[in-house]
């Protein structure tokens, strides 16, 4: 909304929302799991104001490009997926071993860093470590607090628009739209050289429902089955690391120090190497008895002279490690067996995170649930869920616009709330409190609501909670604390068998807004006719509809390529997409479906003022349309939309957070 009112133009698949200071809005961020700082909260705070970078995924979205696009560009995603049968099989497998537990949540082995994901079990290069998971947007939640909120801790979790298929399409490429990606996207940590799993791209599609006929349109999120593969053998009991990128530790020197990059090990190895040397020479002459101990002097002088450096801080800080590691393969191992707990010790005091596994939920109107992986006996560990925190429910609220203003920009109209963000629906909340826990455990947003025969419930984890000394102070005390420190445990309330789908109780306000949303429910204007842009895209063979049938409808924006400028005569033009409207259909000799379209190019010249230049093109095949949606028409934007956070049950919602005497919705 904060970008103006011309269409976008399709020259970037990259633009940023820029202010006058220079500080771009549109990179985001995510955190490391449980947010590893161990900085003083003054310097939390400080964050807020950095210009951070966005997560390089190492998934790329081809700039309008087709799903087979981006596919191919995320087999090229810095691992050759070569093909192997076996590896291929391997990595297409959907379901978690039965037998033993795949996937930890434990402490971290990094210090400071909060929890993290552990490997339960061996796994191959290319097999498959997390099921997928789901990504739930957020849509401009600047622009709708009206840049108020100064602590939003799901931003330090978030990953950019571009990281998810079809996601730049919902707002166009001016959005500054983010994705919360619980499981792999939030609760695994990073640690640079010892990086072990990638996500995989995810799926898009509305969880088979429609808004012309199912009242739960535009309750769950379209982005889904973001899963994770090992990039390299694991060993049973590793630590799982995904790459955050170089960028997002450069830019928070100020929670990480100066940790070492990539070519930081690579410049480490070579000073190790000249170490190594120096060192026949320097004492081939000193017995041995004196050796060891003068050498381990001569690497504390080296390691610990007074100053850091990122090389530095690359090389094992210990001399008795020196030879081991470099026998590994260098310096960037150095932490390899710390990262590596024993897997009887996850048993016990880590948690499984793979018990359940994604599907179809067997609720009409729920979209996707999830199931049991294995037998889960009644009081059993179902899924552990840390939780984010939001201050409050304000927070989620989305804006109406203004009526167009002379300075071309959107702006909010604070009075008129229309609706919440999604993420609210993946919340949990209780009448008394202005709080929002917001659970990012492996697969845990995904558990639907049954009220008569839910097989499971909530409780504060019985593990080790970060800080469980928030449970007795006021929320104004603990809320703008920028790292997660709480933990609900989904627990069985009976034994429950392996494919069983997961339910608990979301209380009665839930079920009660439900049943009054399905009964007020009303077919939107238009929704007969409606097809998303990404369903436009794939289908290949559906006519586009022309000016002179009534034209495409506003939810949709079409560019062409302009290849076909110069079958047509024209200049070559800047091999791109442009805006165009397709204006007749017909039929070629040879009886293919051809086009008759308008292209235009929209930019703005030297005084700021839109131009538009129009030429049309013959003969143009349906191959070479793209289709976006037009701002806030997708379903979960649309108000239709149900929208109501899961409540807390009363028994153990802590008093001290009561800081709200009504139920009043708001
Ligand atoms: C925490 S999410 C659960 C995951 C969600 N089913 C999905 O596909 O992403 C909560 C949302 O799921 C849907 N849902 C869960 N239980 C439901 C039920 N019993 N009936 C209808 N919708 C349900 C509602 O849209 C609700 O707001």
């Amino acid at each position: 909304f904060s970008g103006p009112t011309t269409p976008p133009s399709s020259e970037s698949g990259n633009s940023q929302e820029c202010s006058a200071d220079g500080t771009c809005s549109r990179n985001t961020i995510m955190g490391m799991a449980d947010a590893a700082p161990t900085a003083p909260a003054h310097q939390h705070r400080h964050k807020q104001t950095q210009n951070h970078t966005t997560r390089e995924t190492g998934l790329k979205q081809a700039s309008k490009g087709t799903d087979a696009d981006a596919t191919d560009a995320n087999e090229k995603n810095g691992e050759d997926e070569q093909e192997d049968p076996l590896l291929r099989w391997l990595s297409d497998r959907a379901v978690p071993d039965a037998k033993s537990c795949g996937v930890f949540l434990a402490p971290s082995t990094i210090p400071g860093a909060g929890l993290g994901m552990f490997a339960g079990r061996a796994y191959k290069r290319h097999e498959v470590v997390t099921q997928g998971d789901v990504v739930i947007p957020l849509s401009e939640i600047d622009w709708h607090s009206g840049f108020e909120i100064e602590n939003f801790l799901w931003e330090e979790y978030t990953w950019s628009d571009s990281s998810f298929p079809h996601m730049t399409e919902e707002n166009g490429y001016q959005s500054g739209l983010q994705g919360c990606s619980p499981g792999i996207g939030a609760a695994i940590n990073c640690d640079l050289p010892l990086v072990n799993v990638v996500d995989t791209w995810s799926k898009i599609d509305e969880g088979g429902m429609h808004r012309s006929k199912d009242p739960g349109a535009g309750a769950i999120t379209p982005y889904h089955d973001r899963k994770s593969k090992a990039i390299r053998s694991i060993q049973a009991g590793e630590e799982l690391y995904i790459d955050y990128g170089e960028n997002y530790f450069e830019t928070r020197e100020y929670i990480y120090g100066l940790m070492p990059m990539h070519r930081h090990y690579a410049q480490a190895d070579e000073f190790v190497e000249g170490y190594f040397e120096f060192r026949e020479k320097a004492f081939q002459t000193v017995p041995k008895h004196l050796r060891n101990e003068l050498e381990a002097d001569l690497w504390d002088v080296i390691t610990n002279w007074g100053f850091e450096t990122r090389m530095l801080n690359a090389l094992p800080r210990n001399h008795s490690e020196l030879d081991e590691v470099m026998a590994m393969g260098g310096t960037q191992w150095r932490n390899y067996k710390r990262s590596i707990r024993d897997v009887a010790w996850l048993e016990e005091h880590g948690q499984c995170m793979d018990n359940i596994k994604p599907g179809k939920s067997t609720i009409s109107q729920a979209g996707r649930g999830v199931f049991a992986t294995r037998f889960i006996p009644k009081d059993g560990l179902v899924s552990p869920a840390p939780l984010i925190h939001i201050a409050d429910k304000k927070e989620l609220v989305m804006y109406d616009v203004l009526p167009e203003n002379e300075d071309g920009l959107i702006h909010r109209n604070a009075s008129r709330p229309i609706h919440h963000q999604l993420l609210l629906n993946y919340c949990f909340g209780h009448r008394n409190s202005t709080i929002l826990l917001s659970p990012y455990g492996l697969l845990s947003s995904l558990i639907n609501h049954s009220p008569d025969a839910p097989n499971t419930r909530i409780q504060w984890t019985k593990k080790e909670m970060r800080n469980p000394e928030w449970m007795e102070m006021h929320p104004d005390d603990w809320l703008e604390e920028s790292h997660s420190g709480l933990q609900f445990d989904f627990v069985a309330l009976r034994d429950i068998e392996a494919n069983e789908e997961i339910m608990i109780d979301y209380g009665p306000e839930w079920e009660a807004a439900w049943k009054d949303h399905v009964k007020n429910w009303k077919k939107p204007e238009g929704a007969d006719k409606y097809m998303v842009s990404y369903e436009m895209q794939k289908a290949l063979d559906a006519d586009v509809p022309t000016e002179d049938e009534g034209g495409i409808g506003d939810h949709l924006q079409v560019y062409c390529h302009d290849t076909f400028r110069l079958v047509n005569g024209l200049p070559e033009g800047d091999d791109d997409y442009h805006r165009c409207r397709p204006i007749k259909r017909y039929k070629s000799p040879k009886g293919e479906t051809l086009y008759l379209v308008e292209l235009y190019y929209v930019y703005d010249d030297e005084w700021q003022s839109s131009i538009v230049i129009s030429e049309l093109l013959f003969d143009v095949p349906r191959s070479i349309f793209h289709f976006e949606d037009t701002s806030y028409t997708r379903d979960h934007q649309r108000t239709f939309g149900f929208r109501h956070e899961m409540m807390i049950p009363d028994d153990m919602f802590p008093k001290a957070w009561m800081n709200r005497q009504t139920n009043a919705d708001g």
